[in-house]
């Protein structure tokens, strides 16, 4: 959503080649409610709770039922994903190229300056991933700058200085861009790192269209009628980054979780770290006209668009807040169960991420829940102790 003035850098550094990124849902589980039952199973068949404030104020609801049809969509995705990790996993070994050696393009040299320059990009921009990626294998390491800086362009393209200019049509030629480089043929130098990325990891190509598909979404929608809604806009722009990087960190290979259930805790990362995104961010869009809460769920706790436009904290608004709260936490802890299934190097810059944005949940509540005026963050003391700690519990993990 905030845009940034040095992203017109990733658009304009890059010298051309040719001279020219369920249903985790987290089983929405409201567990605090329903003692005595079956711990969470990531991928059952049952229902998530899309109303996690009604577990705030309202009686248990029943949840045992058919996914929705946004769950169905992305749960096919994770699906998908966990097939060719161990397709690759099983047949060809996870660092074989995906296509034929001589079909790759050679980019010699080029190619260790575009890695170079992506982790540049990473350190300037997200820090603590940065971070978080010097514990991994070089291989890895540069394969995650990769991804990350697709995904900040891609974003970029409708949050950044030339936003106003990007139309669907703009959109369709990045996901073609994309399709060139999934297929070898990168454009620019940010593409051909990723563009070998993905032939020595089994990525699949579908998170990364569908983050182009939550930019457009972003052109034109400004409502979200049900959480269902959110979900997949939320999967759509954030979900797919965990999709797109555990073939890269990898799996613990003594690891006795499902594939696909590791995927649906990273999906339920993203989830969290989108939704968390949102609730810090409700004043500042508003202010841009958005709106990313489920209308249904306002209108139930008595609330209008008006309200969100006035902006004024009251108690309806808190007890709005809680629930939503309560909902990016299960997310959350669904998410947490997984990090102890990632490669070891993996798990601390993982968890790390996950304790940092989850304590922008208690930054929004020690505000009072004045997410319009107030902006939530993590104190710098806070995000140093971070990492040691969950350094500790990552190694603890092992
Ligand atoms: C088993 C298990 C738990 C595995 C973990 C899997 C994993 C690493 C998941 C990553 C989850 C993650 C970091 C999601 C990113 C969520 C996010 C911040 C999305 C942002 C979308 C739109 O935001 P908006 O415009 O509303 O807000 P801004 O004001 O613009 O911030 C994004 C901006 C989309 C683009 C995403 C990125 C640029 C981040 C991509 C990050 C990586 C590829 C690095 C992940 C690596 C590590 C080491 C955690
Ligand atoms: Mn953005």
């Amino acid at each position: 959503m905030a845009s940034s003035s040095s992203a017109a850098a990733l658009w304009t550094a890059a010298p051309h080649p040719h001279g020219s990124c369920i249903r985790i849902h987290a089983i929405f589980h409201q567990r605090h409610q329903r003692r005595g039952r079956r711990p969470v199973v990531v991928a059952s068949s049952v229902r998530p709770l899309q109303a996690a404030s009604l577990a705030v104020a309202t009686a248990p609801v029943a949840v045992a039922s058919r996914r929705t049809a946004a769950e169905e969509a992305v749960y096919e995705v994770v699906l998908r994903q966990a097939a060719l990790v161990e397709e690759a996993t099983h047949r060809r070994g996870a660092g074989a190229p995906r296509w034929a050696e001589e079909d790759a393009v050679d980019w010699g040299l080029l190619l260790g300056d575009a890695y170079h320059r992506c982790g540049e990009v990473c350190a300037e921009y997200a820090k603590t991933f940065y971070l978080g990626t010097q514990l991994m294998t070089p291989e890895r390491r540069k394969a995650v700058w990769a991804i990350y800086v697709w995904c900040r362009r891609t974003d970029e393209l409708v949050d950044g200085p030339n936003s106003s200019y990007i139309t669907p049509k703009a959109l369709d030629r990045w996901e073609k861009r994309l399709e060139d480089l999934f297929e070898g043929r990168p454009y620019d130098m940010y593409d051909a790192a990723l563009s070998d990325t993905v032939s020595k990891f089994p990525v699949d190509i579908q998170p990364f269209k569908d983050m182009i598909e939550g930019m457009r979404l972003d052109l034109w929608k400004s409502r979200y009628r049900s959480f269902d809604e959110l979900y997949l806009y939320c999967y759509y722009v954030a979900g797919t980054v965990g999709l797109m990087t555990v073939p890269v960190m990898g799996i613990a290979p003594d690891s006795k979780a499902s594939t696909e259930s590791v995927y649906n805790a990273a999906l339920a990362l993203g989830i969290a770290n989108q939704l968390t995104n949102i609730l810090r961010d409700v004043g500042e869009d508003s202010r841009r006209g958005r709106i990313y809460l489920p209308l249904d769920e306002l209108a139930e706790a008595g609330l209008t668009e008006e309200d969100i436009f006035r902006g004024k904290v009251t108690d309806k608004w808190r007890k709005f807040m809680k629930g939503q709260i309560l909902r990016a936490r299960l997310f959350f802890d669904e998410a947490e169960k997984g990090v102890a299934h990632l490669d070891s190097a993996s798990r601390w810059p993982v968890l790390a991420s996950l304790w940092l944005y989850r304590q922008i949940l208690d930054a929004i509540e020690a505000n009072d829940y004045n997410n319009f005026t107030k902006r939530a963050y993590v104190n710098k003391a806070k995000k140093l102790l971070s990492l040691p700690v969950a350094y500790a519990r990552a190694a603890v993990a092992s």
